[in-house]
């Protein structure tokens, strides 16, 4: 247990500041020994010295609070009656109650070392102000949703079976095509339509739509559609008799994703195209040879191959697993596969399933019978697919791409979901509002707290939220922090007045009765944010816990999911109404699949970013993508702290909530643990911004400190390798990793976590690491500028 007292806080003030001290006459009412008197004549000067210094930075005075048996030094212009003349009084008295906060939080400990605690409001790095720098944004209000259904089209009207139709209307409440569908259809329908023109050849299609679109029944739909009207015109043929229709034809359909989640939800909307009750069809199943399955890792490979033996006529299944069986499972038959999709292929490519890729489409060019090499004709339905058609969904169309719809699809027809923004690779829904805020690191751990808290309130309840983080030690960390530390700052906070306590941390009994301090709780209510659910999802969990928590929170009304970018691409969880980015995305690419979890069908959307004072020019590589984003300010968030009949100031709140934080980290050991460790990744993943926006995004602009006070860490650890063992690549740990990927477990999301600073600067040597090499970004630290 550490504890708090003797803390020297950094704090703002308006009048002299510990310049015109007299260091010794404040050293004279320091008790202690000359130990003590020596540390506090140190950390004067020291403080002395950087007001003299003149940084821009804001004006900074040491304040030493009585603490127990020991006394410390107050500010003068707060302890002196003299304040008259100061300009402002509010911000003043504000800095008083601040400062009684520590009092109270500190006398109540006992009689241990001094320790230096940083104020969040000050040293704060200048804000450059966003107005000034004509960052223009677009008026959504403006605009018509992009990817929602369009009214005046029907899927019976292009061609659509209309039993299936149905079907989807009953269990999807799907009635109009959006944009990609109303033009991406009728081509994968083409040959139904156009079967007599011989020129027709079941086109290979580059589907680049905007997230939330609906691109999976964009390419389900005409699959099943056609295995239906194959099944229709056999039956009403000859070859009824001896129908080739059975299980046994192997797999005439593959879609391949990059995510073993994405590829459960693709599956489940498969099962219902093809679960059309027998009702609707006259009594009739539909055709029973039909069947879905999926293949991902994760499951025993013997049950798999069993599946496979059996017959899976239309197969979702993730690349490292699909290429196992491919090359090892002999009842695996492919002959006549028929489409193949690549689902939000820039991710695949991303997860570094190119080579996978690759080997799978020389298999399957090989074993695929083509319209020269048909070794029966099966069948003679014009629905047939003459040759195998290979569908590639991205939302995102970069070079890597382009170069993989190069060598896997021939004469393709590109087809935007998105009017608006032809030619860009990046391409956001246009009802979709999106905002940032330039947040200081010191404040980045209340801003979030006042955004959540902003978010439920007692008139909204029903809601969902995602927080993405960078990697899972952050997730795991603020998981944690925002499960437990307000119960446990009810307990510690006996020394400030009711009315107080509830306008602080809106402690509410209820919503404690359901919440414990397992941190292992996959979703549990929050204690910090009362009554609300907290989900987490990252790559670093068992796959039973992903998919709990993704159906869980998928089938919630509301919460709050803290999560990696594992979450970010293909999976659709309805109804979220917000999207916090509160470390920015790794790539541009990110930033769009995180903000499309909302907005999604034409729905209202919010999303927010944070970004650094350092990082304020990421706003104008998003403009020159045509992703416009409103700044808003940190202050505005932080003032929702503070009721409107209440007259406080919301930097006492905020001050209170961080040392709240702080203090539940402090309570424990492995609470800093869990704290060191989620600094050490977080400045690890900062590391793997792509190279192109290394000027936004370079280690060496972080401020460790500040970095540190975000996790409630009164210093920055001084060895971020040693503080986080599973970078270690020794470790039998990171080898179970390395195994588990070669395995084909491709879900981890969030590459940051294993890169060890060592293999960074070996691979990235014109980066920061090697200007600043790897000893660089261990420093500069509290404890470090303190020996010096
Ligand atoms: N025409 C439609 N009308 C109403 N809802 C639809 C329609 N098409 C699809 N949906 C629903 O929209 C949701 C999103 O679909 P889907 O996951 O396919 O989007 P997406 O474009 O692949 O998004 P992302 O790029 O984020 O993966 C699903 O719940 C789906 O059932």
């Amino acid at each position: 247990m550490m504890d708090n007292s003797n803390l020297i806080l950094n704090f703002v003030t308006q009048g002299p500041t510990v310049a015109n001290q007299s260091i010794r006459s404040k050293l004279k009412e320091v008790r202690g020994g000359w130990k003590e008197k020596n540390r506090v004549r140190k950390s004067l000067k020291r403080e002395l010295k950087k007001t003299n210094s003149g940084n821009k930075e804001t004006s900074l005075t040491s304040t030493i609070v009585e603490t127990g048996s020991k006394t410390n030094v107050l500010p003068e212009e707060l302890t002196s009656k003299k304040q008259s003349n100061q300009t402002n009084k509010s911000s003043n008295n504000g800095e008083k109650e601040i400062l009684n906060q520590f009092h109270n939080h500190l006398s109540s400990d006992s009689n241990n070392k001094t320790q230096i605690i940083s104020s969040i409001f000050t040293r704060n790095p200048e804000i450059v102000d966003v107005h000034e720098n004509k960052i223009s944004t677009k008026n959504i209000a403006n605009y018509k949703p992009s990817n929602a259904p369009i009214n005046d089209t029907s899927f019976i009207g292009m061609g659509l079976n209309v039993d299936l139709v149905a079907n989807v209307k009953d269990k999807l409440g799907v009635e109009n095509p959006t944009n990609v569908q109303k033009k991406a259809i009728p081509i994968l329908l083409s040959s139904i339509k156009n079967h007599n023109d011989t020129n027709n050849k079941d086109t290979d299609i580059v589907l680049q739509a905007e997230t939330g679109s609906g691109k999976t029944l964009t390419y389900l739909l005409p699959i099943v559609h056609r295995l239906i009207c194959i099944t229709n015109d056999l039956h009403n043929t000859d070859q009824k008799t001896s129908s080739p229709l059975s299980r046994s034809i192997g797999t005439l359909a593959i879609i391949l994703t990059p995510t073993r989640e994405l590829a459960k939800q693709i599956f489940s909307v498969l099962e219902i195209l093809l679960n059309i009750p027998p009702s609707r069809l006259g009594g009739r199943h539909l055709a029973h040879w039909i069947v879905p399955g999926s293949i991902t890792g994760g499951e025993k490979k013997q049950s798999e191959k069993a599946r496979l033996r059996k017959g899976i006529s239309i197969l979702v299944c993730t690349p490292g697993r699909l290429l196992d069986h491919l090359s090892n499972t002999k009842s695996f038959i492919v002959e006549h596969l028929r489409w193949l999709v690549l689902d939000e292929a820039d991710r695949l490519l991303e997860l570094g399933f190119e080579e996978t890729l690759q080997n799978i489409l020389k298999i399957l060019d090989d074993r695929t019978e083509t319209e020269n090499n048909l070794k029966n004709n099966l069948f003679t339905s014009p629905m047939w697919p003459k040759k195998r058609q290979t569908i590639l969904c991205s939302a995102t169309l970069k070079d890597d791409v382009k170069r993989l719809v190069g060598y896997s699809l021939s004469n393709p027809i590109y087809i935007s979901g998105n009017d608006y923004s032809k030619g860009q690779p990046y391409s956001t829904p246009n009802q979709l509002k999106q905002t940032y805020v330039i947040t200081p690191a010191k404040l980045r751990l209340v801003t979030l707290t006042a955004i959540l808290k902003s978010l439920f309130n007692d008139k909204n309840m029903d809601q969902k939220v995602i927080v993405f983080f960078s990697c899972c030690d952050t997730v795991d960390f603020h998981f944690d922090l925002f499960v437990n530390s307000g119960n446990f700052q009810k307990e510690k906070i006996n020394n400030i007045s009711k009315d107080d306590r509830e306008l602080i941390m809106n402690i509410d009994e209820k919503s404690h009765k359901g919440s414990n301090s397992k941190s292992k709780e996959l979703h549990i209510l929050s204690t910090v944010i009362p009554k609300v659910r907290l989900f987490k999802l990252h790559g670093d969990l068992l796959q039973r816990d992903r998919t709990t928590t993704f159906n869980e929170f998928s089938k919630s009304k509301s919460g709050i999911l803290f999560c990696t970018d594992v979450a970010a691409r293909g999976l659709d969880l309805p109804n979220v109404a917000k999207i916090v980015q509160y470390d920015p995305p790794t790539d541009l690419k990110d930033y769009v699949h995180r903000v499309g979890r909302t907005a999604r069908l034409g729905k209202k959307g919010d999303a927010i970013l944070f970004l650094l004072p350092s990082e304020i020019e990421y706003i104008n590589v998003l403009k020159t993508h045509e992703i416009h984003a409103e700044p808003v300010q940190v202050e505005a968030l932080l003032e929702i702290f503070v009721p409107k009949n209440k007259n406080k100031d919301y930097k006492v709140i905020a001050t209170d909530i961080q040392l709240r934080f702080e203090e539940y980290i402090y309570s424990d050991t492995k609470c800093i643990t869990l704290a060191r460790k989620a600094y050490s990744s977080f400045i690890r993943a900062y590391a793997t911004h792509s190279a192109s926006e290394k000027h936004i995004f370079h280690v060496k602009k972080l401020h460790l400190g500040h970095i540190a006070k975000g996790f409630g860490l009164r210093e920055a650890p001084s060895n971020i390798n040693s503080n986080n063992p599973k970078t270690n690549s020794n470790s039998s740990n990171s080898k179970n990793k390395m195994k588990k990927k070669k395995n084909g477990d491709e879900t981890r999301g969030d590459k940051p976590r294993n890169l060890s600073l060592k293999r960074l600067a070996e691979e990235d040597v014109n980066d920061e690491f090697a200007i600043g090499s790897y000893s660089s970004l261990l420093g500069p630290t509290t404890k470090r500028k303190k020996k010096g």
